[in-house]
């Protein structure tokens, strides 16, 4: 394992580049899976946690922005159990105010004194915050201009929103002095890696995950960079539909898994396998759960009916697909190979995480859901080079794109 390091000369300034005892504002993304109305403690937490506790002991004045769910949905909720958990792994008291930048917000900040943490308000419960819009549109709502003139520095620490040209993200850096986070710097070094470092050996890509189009995407813009792409989930048993196994079919009618996905994609698919399959290693063995709820495993040559579900990679594939990982200098990973939250079906996605962790290259393991096996099943996060905290912005990232947050932090 080697670890991804921010490089001195960063795109970005830094924490490094910050005067002492400043007043600064610091976005992070706490958003979170909420259970019950609360909050559920997650890497984000922890990752954050680093650069607010960094800028509190260096004697700042430290103002947190976040936002949790969208609008409407019942992940919408205030910020104040995010505080709590913050607290936690910070070791600091992090003060909380239901206002953003209403004059209960502009107290709060006022009073606040050197080292000490105040979370403000969900920004998504301003109006301004979410329309789509340019920076200097951003850099104009009342919001920003409001919050501004209290800082001397903005911070941004929020990598995995950075998508989103909302105006907590891309309105500060164009009216104050700007600063990536800690966690902003990691997650962009390793995240853009793929595309900017040079890999004298084997770099391997493994794709999996619900998301075909995505995995496709990802595919195509990596094509000249990675030597072998390893497949799996449902993305890998459209490309073995178009290889002609019977696999990848919604056999529940009321299921909208494959069949809808198969339709946008199959063209694209064929063309891939036609123009470079040599690039692509599909799995020669699934899974599937037998009548007495146990695994089971079929080789694909011998599946004539399209009469189960598939849920993992088998384990012969698992263990062609840990081989080529150990030969590899460099793996990203991108969505899981099955259904690893039932330990039935984590197999293909225990083995290639474990392959990665023993291996010693460079890796960044990326996606919410997938990144979530490694602490499941005991693996231990120092082993592997990155694990992303970013979900859309990793696969932005992946793909090629710009993202929002980070053009605007960028240096002229
Ligand atoms: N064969 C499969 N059938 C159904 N779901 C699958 C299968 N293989 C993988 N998955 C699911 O894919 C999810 C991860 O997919 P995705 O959201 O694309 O990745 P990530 O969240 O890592 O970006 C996992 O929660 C897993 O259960
Ligand atoms: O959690 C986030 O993105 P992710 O689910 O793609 O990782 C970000 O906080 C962005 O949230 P949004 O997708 O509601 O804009």
């Amino acid at each position: 394992m080697s670890t991804p390091t921010p490089t001195s000369d960063s795109a970005f300034d830094t924490l490094d580049d910050l005067a002492p005892e400043q007043r600064v504002l610091v976005r992070l993304d706490l958003n979170s899976p909420i259970e019950d109305g609360e909050p559920q403690d997650n890497r984000r937490f922890e990752r954050h946690a680093k650069t607010v506790r960094e800028l509190a002991e260096a004697g700042h004045r430290v103002v947190l922005l976040a936002h949790q769910g969208r609008p409407g949905r019942d992940d919408f909720v205030s910020l104040s159990g995010h505080a709590e958990i913050l607290a936690e792994h910070v070791g600091r008291d992090v003060r909380f105010v239901a206002d953003t930048y209403g004059t209960e917000a502009l107290d709060a900040i006022d009073a606040l004194g050197a080292g000490e943490i105040l979370l403000l308000e969900n920004t998504r419960m301003c109006d301004e915050e979410l329309p789509e819009e340019d920076p200097e549109t951003k850099a104009e709502t009342e919001f920003v201009q409001t919050l501004a003139p209290r800082f001397d520095a903005y911070v941004d620490d929020a990598y995995s929103a950075a998508h989103r040209s909302h105006a907590s993200l891309v309105g500060f850096p164009l009216v104050l002095p700007a600063y990536a986070g800690r966690v902003m710097e990691t997650e962009y070094e390793a995240n853009t890696a793929i595309a900017a470092k040079e890999f004298d050996g084997r770099v391997t890509m493994v794709v999996g995950g619900t998301k075909a189009t995505d995995v496709i995407d990802v595919m195509n813009n990596l094509g000249d960079t990675v030597d072998d792409f390893l497949l799996g989930g449902i993305a890998g048993e459209l490309f073995l539909r178009a290889a002609g196994h019977p696999v990848g079919f919604d056999l529940d009618p009321d299921a909208d898994l494959y069949d809808s996905q198969w339709e946008t994609n199959h063209e694209t698919v064929e063309e891939m396998l036609a123009e470079r399959g040599e690039q692509i290693t599909l799995a020669t063995d699934l899974a599937y759960e037998d009548e007495a709820g146990e695994r089971a495993e079929i080789d694909v040559d011998e599946i004539e009916e399209k009469d189960v579900s598939f849920l993992d990679i088998g384990t012969d594939t698992a263990e062609g697909y840990a081989d080529v990982v150990r030969d590899s200098e460099a793996v990203f990973v991108k969505g899981a190979l099955g259904v690893f939250e039932d330990e039935r079906f984590s197999v293909g996605t225990v083995t290639v995480l474990e392959a990665i962790a023993e291996t010693d290259c460079f890796s960044v393991v990326g996606g919410g859901d997938t990144s979530r096996a490694i602490e499941m099943y005991g693996m231990d996060e120092a082993d592997f080079g990155h694990v992303s905290i970013a979900g859309g912005a990793y696969i932005r990232a992946l793909t090629g794109q710009p993202l929002a947050g980070v053009e605007a932090l960028k240096r002229e």
